[in-house]
């Protein structure tokens, strides 16, 4: 059984970069429609099994449960009807139990596994209709994959094995040892260039496949469940990791996790999937402060609010005078964070954007979200 709790240790510790909501749209729930978009998915479908071809359109079946389309048709919906847009610099992760077709979608994306219905687009080209040559090429320089099995060839050196996407495209010898190097540094393994992977541990080796991804400069990295192989604590070193070369390149990931804490930590959206569906996709914030219904409720329960939600989910507005003193805060400064800053400071705190001030949190509506009571506190503040 996949592990879905999120312990106090084991939470994102700053959110800072979040995008915040927006415009209600299913496929854009965080309203960031006005941002490029890299991947563009619509309607798409899976379907496993005898005439999957026909059951998207079948109005008589597509709405079955996984278990009654199973019995009817002998068929497993692995996508169904599925609709987002993976914007340009975000990380965007697929998460849910196993089963819940994370892996399918996401092999979707670049036809590892050929979709079985909808529409598929990558910065605007038709990528259900690509030809092998384009498709290749898409995979090797547009879109890479880094999976859970690093994939690490066990005769070559470190070096060699970075280099080797680089090989494929028919790059030279020394140019690719140059870039190579420069990658193996970049994932902090300098000085190991020419160990084997067998001379490595997984988290070494799960950086050699990182550097190896990267070294191709893809537009999206995407990330198949990378980190589940290994142990709590290099986990944890890998997710920084990842967090890190993020806002170094403001890269595009696509990440797929079944682990809450991880999801959390890395996302910048996600989309939560339950058989085949995206049940909810928004931000932590949005997910953990929001859910869609109780299966996500239940889902984000044993998450520590306070480590997630920031205080534009808290704030009240200011009564007369409380707009022009008190410490700031700014509006995605997290709740554990603000109370620290009002139980310094005695008194209530504002939140300020710019000049402007939002609004004011003092202990009680802190507490509040703490406490999971979401009655706003002397009325309601549009965020
Ligand atoms: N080749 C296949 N043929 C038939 N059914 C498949 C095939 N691949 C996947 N499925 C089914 O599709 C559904 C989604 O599988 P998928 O591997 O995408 O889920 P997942 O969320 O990635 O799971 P996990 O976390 O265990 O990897 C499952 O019911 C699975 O049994």
């Amino acid at each position: 059984m996949a592990n879905l709790t999120a312990d106090a240790s084991d939470v994102p510790k700053s959110r800072t970069e979040q995008g915040s909501s927006g415009r209600p749209d299913a496929a854009d729930p965080a309203g960031q429609g006005d941002r490029d978009v890299v991947f563009s998915v619509r309607h798409l479908w899976k379907v496993f099994g005898p005439g999957a071809d026909r059951i998207p359109d079948d109005t008589s079946v597509a709405g079955l449960s996984a278990q009654e389309l199973r019995e009817r048709t002998g068929c497993t919906a692995a996508v169904r009807d599925v609709s987002f847009d993976v914007h340009k610099g975000e990380v965007f992760v697929v998460m849910g139990l196993s089963g819940s077709g994370k892996s399918t979608l996401v092999r979707c994306l670049t036809r590892l596994i050929e979709p079985t219905s909808g529409g598929l687009e990558m910065d605007g080209e038709d990528v259900r209709a690509m030809d092998r040559g384009t498709l290749r090429e898409l995979r090797r320089r547009r879109a890479s994959m880094v999976f859970q099995h690093f994939g690490l060839l066990p005769h070559r050196t470190v070096l060699d094995n970075v280099g080797y996407g680089l090989e494929i495209q028919g790059m030279g010898r020394a140019e690719r040892r140059e870039r190579a190097t420069e990658m193996v540094a970049k994932v902090g393994l300098a000085g190991l260039e020419r160990r084997r992977p067998g001379q490595l541990s997984g988290g070494q080796q799960q950086r050699v496949g990182l550097a190896r991804a990267l070294a191709v400069d893809p537009e999206v990295l995407l990330f198949d469940e990378p980190f589940s192989a290994l142990d709590p604590l290099i986990r944890r070193d890998m997710q920084e990791e990842v967090v890190r070369l993020h806002r170094e390149e403001g890269r595009t990931m696509v990440f797929i996790t079944h682990d809450l804490a991880e999801a959390l930590r890395v996302g910048d959206r996600i989309a939560l999937m339950r058989d085949g569906k995206i049940v909810q996709l928004g931000t932590p914030e949005e997910i953990v402060g929001s859910p869609a219904d109780d299966y996500v409720r239940d889902f984000v329960r044993d998450v520590p609010r306070e480590q997630v939600l920031t205080v534009r989910r808290a704030m009240r507005p200011a009564t007369d005078g409380e707009a022009g003193e008190g410490p700031a805060l700014s509006p995605d400064t997290l709740i554990c964070d603000a109370i620290e800053a009002v139980a310094r400071s005695g008194g209530a705190a504002r939140v300020m954007d710019g000049a402007r001030c939002l609004g004011i949190v003092d202990h009680a509506c802190l507490l509040n979200v703490v406490a999971r009571i979401d009655r706003p506190h002397r009325g309601e503040v549009a965020a």
